[in-house]
Parts: C-alpha cells; sequence; structure tokens
C-alpha cells in the first residue's frame, strides 16, 4: 500500500469508528448518518484531515457547504493555508447574492453565494491558471445538494471568466441507495466526487 492509499485507508477507518445511525430520524424511513462523533476524537479527525491534505494538495479555494461542510472546509483551509468560503442557507448572507434551490433526502432548502466573493480572493489566487475550487461537505445522500452547489460554483466561475476552472467534490460519506453520484454526474460529468467511506 503507498502513502496516499495508507491515508485513505486510516480516514476510512476513523469514519468508520466515529459514524453513528439513526433510524427514522429527522423522519420516518430516514437512516441519518451522523459523523459528529469524529470531531470528539482529535486524532480521528486529523486523520481524516491529513487524506485531505494529501488529497488536494493543488487547490486553490475550498467551499464549504452549510452547515457541516464548514467545520471541514475551515479545517482543510488551514491545513492548506489557502482560502476558504461559506455556501449558506437563504437569508443568511448580505449584499447581491446568487441562489440555488434543491431537494434533499428529508426536505427542501436553497443555497446562497455572494455575487461578488472573489473580490476578496488575492491578485496570485485568482489569476491561477489551473483554479481547482474544493466543495466539501459530510454527507452525499440524493445529491441535490451537492448538485445545487456545484451549480453555484460553476456560475460564480463564470461570473469571473474562470471557465476553465476544475470542481472537485469530497464527501466523509455517501449513501449507495440514495444515488447521489450517479445523479450528479448525469449533471455534470466534468466534476469529481471523492468520498472516504460509502455505506
Ligand atoms: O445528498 P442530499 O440528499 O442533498 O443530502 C445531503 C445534505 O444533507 C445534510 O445537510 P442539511 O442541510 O440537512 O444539514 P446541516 O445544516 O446540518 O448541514 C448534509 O450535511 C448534506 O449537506
Ligand atoms: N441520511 C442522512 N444522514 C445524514 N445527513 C443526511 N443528509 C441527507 N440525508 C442524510
Amino acid at each position: 500500500m503507498d502513502g496516499y492509499e495508507k491515508l485513505q485507508s486510516c480516514a476510512k477507518k476513523a469514519v468508520i469508528k466515529r459514524s453513528v445511525t439513526y433510524p427514522d430520524w429527522p423522519n420516518k424511513g430516514v437512516s441519518f448518518l451522523d459523523i459528529s462523533p469524529l470531531f470528539l476524537s482529535y486524532e480521528d479527525f486529523d486523520t481524516l484531515i491529513n487524506y485531505w491534505q494529501y488529497r488536494f494538495q493543488d487547490v486553490q479555494l475550498v467551499v464549504g457547504l452549510e452547515a457541516r461542510g464548514f467545520i471541514l472546509a475551515t479545517a482543510i483551509s488551514q491545513r492548506l493555508k489557502i482560502p476558504m468560503m461559506m455556501m449558506r442557507k437563504k437569508g443568511k448572507l448580505p449584499g447581491k447574492t446568487l441562489s440555488e434551490s434543491y431537494t434533499k433526502e428529508y426536505g427542501k432548502d436553497e443555497f446562497e453565494i455572494q455575487e461578488d466573493v472573489f473580490r476578496h480572493l488575492s491578485p496570485a489566487t485568482k489569476s491561477c491558471k489551473n483554479f481547482h475550487v474544493l466543495i466539501v461537505d459530510d454527507i452525499l445522500a440524493t445529491g441535490g445538494t451537492l448538485c445545487a452547489s456545484i451549480e453555484l460554483v460553476r456560475k460564480l466561475l463564470k461570473a469571473n471568466s474562470m471557465t476553465n476552472a476544475k470542481i472537485s467534490t469530497s464527501l466523509i460519506s455517501s449513501i449507495k441507495c440514495l444515488k447521489g453520484k450517479e445523479n450528479i454526474y448525469e449533471k455534470y460529468n466534468d466534476v469529481s466526487i471523492d468520498v472516504i467511506h460509502e455505506i
């Protein structure tokens, strides 16, 4: 096993150890996968960040999806020393925003980002030829959330004439039977989806 495979395998073991499933929550029929225990173990969370640090060392910007994605994106941005952007639920960001509504496994929601958010990026970051954005979140279920986030990032890149940028995504876990990956690849075949633990 090489360095990458070792990091991936350790990250997967940490996720398996720290995930708890709650049947019929928040709605009947939903099997809720709670990864929050991961944050109660510095070592296991650090193992996860070690994997992301290696896997995404060429990323210029990390986007965290509200709310659990914020924790992950912040940790990655600090480890990789790169900017982090919040993708927030509707009505939480001031100024002109871009928005995308979506349906997730247990309800509907809407994401927003500020139209002019890239003005806060450094000139060096903005002028990067191979601009690579990482969208990170905890769970890929139906893919509605991730799909909406990809659409918003694409709109933002287009508005900033960065159309040759690369978008990668990474999730801690995915629920295979809900076909989130398939739903996203149907719409975006140029986006990579990295999942540490598929159940
Ligand atoms: O693949 P999908 O079916 O779209 O569901 C996945 C999304 O659902 C949860 O977010 P949610 O908005 O429920 O919660 P949070 O605010 O606690 O992160 C989870 O964090 C993912 O973002
Ligand atoms: N089954 C699930 N577990 C945790 N988060 C989720 N978000 C959407 N579906 C979920």
